[in-house]
């Protein structure tokens, strides 16, 4: 096969792609951090130009603790408290996934942490999603496709997960496909919100849980089985119960002396998406560095692999810059970058239909001139 276009940044930014693990409150433009800071007079940003304010984000997002990770969030959260401000980011969100190449999107946010200036949790969600759909119109007008949905998350410390559940069931018509759970994972197993799963699952309606990024095996299993979640907020710890040779090679492009436990076998066998967020994990230390990330391991053994950015800012990252470190470092090519696509299409929250729609006249034909 021959490769029409190079596997550059520039083909990778032409190539379609789906995100499904991206933060509204980590994906900010750092400039619009310092703009609406000064708006809502803000007056605890660690930096006052846009530059350092960007370098901030990332060398404090590299602390290798999930838990100091998510402390840079205070900032953020801290801009984004009016309708006005949620609504502007929400749109720039959508633009800038357009821009990139993005064209179906599910950002999550938890709506519990922007009620400090007096909205109520509707108003909130309707801010955010007023927010896409303008930035949807937007890139249209530039000549860009892309869908976004949203997913609501609870704060896995705090309390409320049952009542997000139900506003993502009360907006599900209107553009909230799922639900989530967020935040230290150590310490708070997903077991700890199972009514809110059960009232996802007693409406039939779908949810994701991060589970396996800071915690392990336990973690995972309480997700999938008593959870029944449907898809793994990371999952990336899924690789503590595969057993590969002394001395195996990450970057190998096969591994025939595999063996896999219970949980992993089931999560392959019931093809149970990973949204996987190899940056993020870097900086959170859950992997060391990309080399040693388990994407590799995972996807030649077909797991269901999602590529993804968490956070945009904390990781100054991209979905092209996740693709491009992944090909570089494990050899891939478009036809791989398809397949991640793909996969991620078909675990995405929307109905069925208008994935396959995605499929067929978006993604196909867009890897098909990439490929040939
Ligand atoms: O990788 C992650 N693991 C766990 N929690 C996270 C991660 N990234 C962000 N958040 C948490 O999710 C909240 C809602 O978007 C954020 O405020 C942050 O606290
Ligand atoms: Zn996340």
């Amino acid at each position: 096969m021959t490769t029409a276009l190079p596997l550059d940044m520039a083909g990778i930014r032409v190539a379609p792609k789906v995100l499904l693990h991206d933060h509204l409150d980590g994906g900010l433009r750092p400039s619009t951090v310092l703009e609406l800071a000064q708006q809502v007079g803000y007056p605890d940003l660690p930096a006052s130009d846009t530059e350092s304010l960007a370098r901030w984000f990332r060398t404090a997002a590299d602390s290798g603790s999930l838990e100091q990770y998510l402390e840079t969030f205070a900032h953020t959260v801290a801009v984004m408290q009016t309708a006005a401000a949620l609504e502007r980011v929400a749109r720039e969100c959508a633009e800038d996934l357009a821009a990139d190449g993005v064209v179906y999107a599910e950002v999550r946010f938890a709506p519990e942490q922007h009620l400090q200036a007096g909205l109520d949790l509707d108003e909130v969600v309707e801010a955010v999603l007023r927010g896409f759909t303008e930035g949807e119109q937007n890139a249209a007008q530039a000549g860009k496709r892309i869908k976004v949905r949203c997913l609501v998350t609870a704060m896995r410390h705090a309390a409320r997960s049952l009542e997000i559940a139900e506003l993502a069931v009360r907006f599900r018509a209107r553009g909230v496909v799922g639900f989530d759970i967020a935040g230290a994972e150590a310490g708070f197993p997903p077991s700890r919100h199972l009514d809110a799963f059960e009232y996802m699952r007693a409406h039939n309606a779908p949810f994701t849980i991060h589970a396996g990024e800071a915690f392990g095996l336990p973690s995972i299993h309480e997700a999938i089985s008593f959870c029944g979640t449907d898809r793994l907020g990371h999952g990336v710890r899924v690789i503590d119960d595969i057993e590969l040779p002394p001395g195996t090679d990450p970057a190998a492009t096969t591994f025939p002396d595999v063996t896999l436990g219970d949980i992993a076998n089931y999560v392959r066998d019931k093809r149970i998406p990973l949204e996987l967020c190899p940056s993020s994990n870097v900086q959170t230390g859950a992997v060391t560095d990309i080399a040693s990330h388990p994407f590799n391991v995972l996807a030649r053994l077909r797991f269901r692999v999602t590529v993804n950015t968490d956070n945009r800012l904390m990781s100054d990252t991209t979905m092209s810059r996740e693709f491009k470190k992944l090909a570089d470092q494990f050899g891939y090519g478009w036809s791989d970058l398809e397949r991640f696509t793909v996969n991620a299409m078909k675990s995405a929250f929307i109905h069925f239909d208008e994935r396959l729609e995605l499929i067929d006249e978006v993604i196909k034909p867009g890897y098909a001139v990439l490929i040939e």
